[in-house]
C-alpha cells in the first residue's frame, strides 16, 4: 500500500508535462458575447486602443459652462446666461458658446470651451425647458445660477479609468463579468484565452444504464455526470464517453479519442474482480495499479499510456467505480492541478472542528468523512459507505481522520473542507 502524499506526488509527475503542455499552447479567440468565456483564463495581456471613457463626457444632466461665466454667482446675485446648444449622449461634439449655459444629457461629449456641469437641480428653475436637439441654438430663454462652480465639476474626464494602450486585463487574469464588461467597454471583440485541458472521462461497467427505466440488476450512471460536472466546474473541457466492460473496446476508444485529449479519466474497472476491465486494458499500455492509504478511494491506477501510432503518451488516472470514491479520488488527485490551471485557488479551504460523535477510523488509512455541521461548529461523521451518494450530496462536509488514528473521541479536532465550496 502507497502513501496519500507518495501517490499525490506521482500523479504530480504525471501530470507536469500535460501542464506545461497546456500552458504553452496557442491561445483560443472567444468572442465577448460568447456565454463560455466568463471563467476563461486571459492568455495574454489585452490592451485597449482606445482611451476610457474615450472623451470629456458629463456626469450629470445639467449645463455646461465655463467656470469664469459663474465666478460672481451667489444667493444674493444670481447669473443668469442664455441657455445654448443642447446636447444629449451620443451627439457628436459641439462647440460650446461662451457667456453661455449648453444643456448636456448624463453621458453626453462636454461642449468643448465648457469645463464644468452644473446639475439641473441647481438651477432657476430647476428643470429644462422644451430643448431642441443637436446644435440648434435656442437664444430665447435664460438659465438662473445662485451658485459659482469648480472647474472640472461633474465632467468625467478621459482615459481616467484606463488610459490608451494600457492593459485592460492581464495574462492569467480569470474572466469575471466585470473584466468581460471592461473589455466590451473597449470595444474588443475576442479575448485571447488559455487552452482548456481537455480530459475525456470514461465510465465502464456493463451495469450502467444512463437514465429511464432499469432492468434487474443494472443502475444509473452516477459517475460520469459527477465527474463531467466536477472537471467542468474547475474549468476543464469535459468529453463524457461510456465503454463497454472488454478490455479492446476500451482500448479502441481510447485509440480514437486519444489525438483531441489530454488526460484520460476512467471510473471503476480497478479492484480485484474477475472482470476489471480498465486494469486488463490499461496495465499493457503502461498505467500501474495500486492501494492507497485512504478510505473511501483505496483502488487507484495512473500511468503514462503508450498508444501504438500517438504520437505522445496519453496521461490518464483511474479512479474507483463507488461513487464516494470516485469523487473525493477527483478532488483529492486531480482538482488541485486543474483549478491552478484554470486560475482557481488549488485548494478548498479548511478549517479545523471537534468531533461531535466517537469515531472509529480505520487505522493505517487516511479517512475522509461525510460530516454534518451541527449548531455548534461540531461535526457529525455519517456512515462510511462508498456507495452512499445521497449522503455525500447532503453532507457539508468532508473530515479527515489522520491514519495513525484508530479511534477519535468525540471533541478530537479534524480538519474539514467543504466539497461544494
Ligand atoms: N475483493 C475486493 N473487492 C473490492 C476491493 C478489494 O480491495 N478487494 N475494493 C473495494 C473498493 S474499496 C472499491 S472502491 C471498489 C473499487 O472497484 P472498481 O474500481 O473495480 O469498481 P467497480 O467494481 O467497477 O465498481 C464498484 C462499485 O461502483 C459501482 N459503479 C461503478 N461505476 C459506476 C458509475 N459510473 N455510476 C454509479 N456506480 C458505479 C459499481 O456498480 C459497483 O457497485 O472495489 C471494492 N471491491
Ligand atoms: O476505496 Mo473504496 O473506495 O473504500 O469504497
Amino acid at each position: 500500500m502507497v502513501s496519500v502524499e507518495g501517490y499525490l506526488a506521482d500523479v504530480a509527475d504525471l501530470l507536469a508535462p500535460l501542464i506545461a503542455r497546456v500552458r504553452a499552447a496557442d491561445p483560443e479567440l472567444v468572442a465577448i458575447g460568447d456565454p463560455a468565456l466568463c471563467g476563461r483564463v486571459v492568455a495574454e495581456p489585452v490592451r485597449t486602443r482606445i482611451p476610457l471613457p474615450p472623451f470629456d463626457n458629463s456626469q450629470m444632466d445639467g449645463y455646461a459652462v465655463r467656470a469664469r461665466d459663474l465666478a460672481g454667482a451667489s444667493a444674493d446675485h444670481h447669473v443668469a446666461l442664455p441657455i445654448g446648444v443642447t446636447i444629449a449622449a451620443g451627439d457628436p461634439p459641439v462647440r460650446h458658446v461662451p457667456g453661455t449655459a449648453s444643456p448636456v444629457m448624463t453621458g453626453a461629449a462636454i461642449p468643448l470651451g465648457a469645463d464644468a456641469v452644473v446639475p439641473v437641480e441647481r438651477t432657476l428653475p430647476p428643470a429644462f425647458p422644451a430643448l431642441s436637439r443637436a446644435g440648434d441654438r435656442l437664444v430665447s430663454s435664460d438659465i438662473t445660477f445662485a451658485a459659482p462652480i469648480d472647474l472640472g465639476t461633474f465632467v468625467r474626464r478621459a482615459a481616467e479609468d484606463l488610459p490608451e494602450g494600457a492593459a485592460i486585463v492581464d495574462a492569467g487574469a480569470v474572466l469575471t463579468p466585470t473584466r468581460i464588461g471592461a473589455l466590451a467597454s473597449a470595444g474588443v471583440a475576442t479575448a485571447p484565452v488559455r487552452r482548456r485541458v481537455r480530459v475525456l472521462i470514461c465510465t465502464t461497467g456493463d451495469e450502467l444504464v444512463e437514465s429511464g427505466a432499469l432492468p434487474p440488476g443494472r443502475i444509473h450512471d452516477a459517475n460520469g455526470p459527477i465527474l463531467a460536472a466536477m472537471l467542468r466546474a474547475a474549468g476543464a473541457d469535459v468529453r463524457l464517453l461510456h465503454s463497454a466492460d472488454r478490455a479492446d473496446a476500451l482500448r479502441d476508444l481510447i485509440a480514437v479519442e486519444a489525438p483531441r485529449t489530454d488526460l484520460l479519466v476512467t471510473s471503476g474497472g480497478i479492484s480485484a474482480g474477475a472482470y476489471e476491465v480498465v486494469r486488463d486494458a490499461l496495465a499493457p499500455l503502461g498505467a500501474r495499479f495500486v492501494g492507497v492509504a485512504m478510505q473511501p478511494g483505496g483502488p487507484q491506477g495512473l500511468g503514462s499510456l503508450q498508444l501504438p501510432r500517438a504520437d505522445r503518451p496519453l496521461p490518464a488516472l483511474c479512479f474507483p467505480g463507488n461513487p464516494v470514491s470516485t469523487v473525493l479520488s477527483a478532488s483529492l488527485f486531480l482538482l488541485p492541478a486543474l483549478r491552478e490551471l484554470a486560475g482557481m485557488p488549488r485548494e478548498a479551504s479548511t478549517r479545523v472542528r471537534p468531533l461531535a460523535t466517537d469515531t472509529h477510523s480505520p487505522e493505517h488509512k487516511l479517512q475522509l468523512r461525510r460530516g454534518r455541521i451541527e449548531a455548534d461548529g461540531s461535526v457529525t461523521p455519517l456512515p462510511p459507505g462508498s456507495h452512499l451518494l445521497h449522503d455525500l450530496a447532503e453532507a457539508d462536509v468532508i473530515a479527515q481522520i489522520p491514519a495513525g488514528v484508530a479511534f477519535a473521541p468525540a471533541g478530537t479536532p479534524v480538519t474539514t473542507w467543504r466539497l461544494h465550496a
